[in-house]
């Protein structure tokens, strides 16, 4: 068999078959969900009326140039389904999320969302998270004591800079990357973690996934939680 289209792109594709009109869509972040908006961008245009919540000022650019109507938390109290990629993807559905930085957005979305489908390729399934080194968005002030903190739960948190300048989060915050090695318990981690003060959000997403599209050597895998 010969793939002329990317994992990403096969996955993007497959999530279309959640997609009715009439839905309000979570819209996450990342290579594999820039394929999702092409095709929506398609579907749009064939006549689908949809309204996406981005999760993300980057989510948000690409949709309003693909004419993807979007909409916000003002008007709507719920989305019907949210679409995110991740960076890990263990067997209980757990993910590791951020790599982008919009993991606090991405969040707050997949926790409003009835149905949460995960797209990614093969190379994000693990065995168990932390692999990735965990983002961890936190307010940027004291954001030194809050990496000392973060250091006591066994990582070496690094704090993400774009061109030698910290990178900024769309909330204005920090994101200090926490390489764990292996995570053995992730919800207990989550929890730990989200206690200090400085800390806003973590990567990790505990219990929020419905659906989990792999893409494996040309063909998606789906996963039901
Ligand atoms: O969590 C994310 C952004 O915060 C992304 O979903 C994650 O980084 C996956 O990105 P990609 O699809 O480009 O591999």
């Amino acid at each position: 068999m010969t793939h002329h289209n990317s994992g990403k792109q096969i996955v993007a594709h497959a999530a279309l078959s959640y997609v009715q009109s009439g839905m309000t869509l979570g819209l996450g972040t990342g290579s594999t969900v820039h394929y999702f908006l092409e095709e929506l961008k398609r579907c749009v245009r064939e006549g689908l009326h949809i309204q996406g919540i981005p999760t993300s000022k980057q989510t948000e650019k690409l949709a309003e140039a693909y004419g993807i109507p979007l909409t916000d938390f003002s008007k709507v109290t719920k989305i019907d389904v949210a679409i995110d990629g991740a960076d890990e993807v263990d067997p209980d559905f757990q993910l590791m999320k951020g790599g982008g930085g919009s993991l606090v957005r991405e969040k707050i979305v997949a926790e409003a969302a009835d149905k949460r489908i995960i797209i990614v390729d093969n190379t994000k399934s693990v065995d168990k998270l932390g692999r990735f080194p965990l983002p961890v968005e936190v307010v940027p002030f004291g954001w030194q004591k809050t990496a000392s903190y973060l250091e006591r739960f066994g990582c070496t948190p690094v704090l993400r800079k774009v061109n030698q300048q910290p990178f900024v989060s769309d909330n204005g915050n920090y994101i200090l990357d926490c390489a764990f090695g292996s995570i053995e318990h992730p919800k207990t981690l989550h929890g730990q973690l989200k206690q200090l003060v400085g800390v806003v959000e973590t990567g990790l997403f505990i219990d929020m996934t419905d659906i989990v599209l792999t893409a494996n050597n040309g063909v998606v895998e789906r996963q039901i939680k």
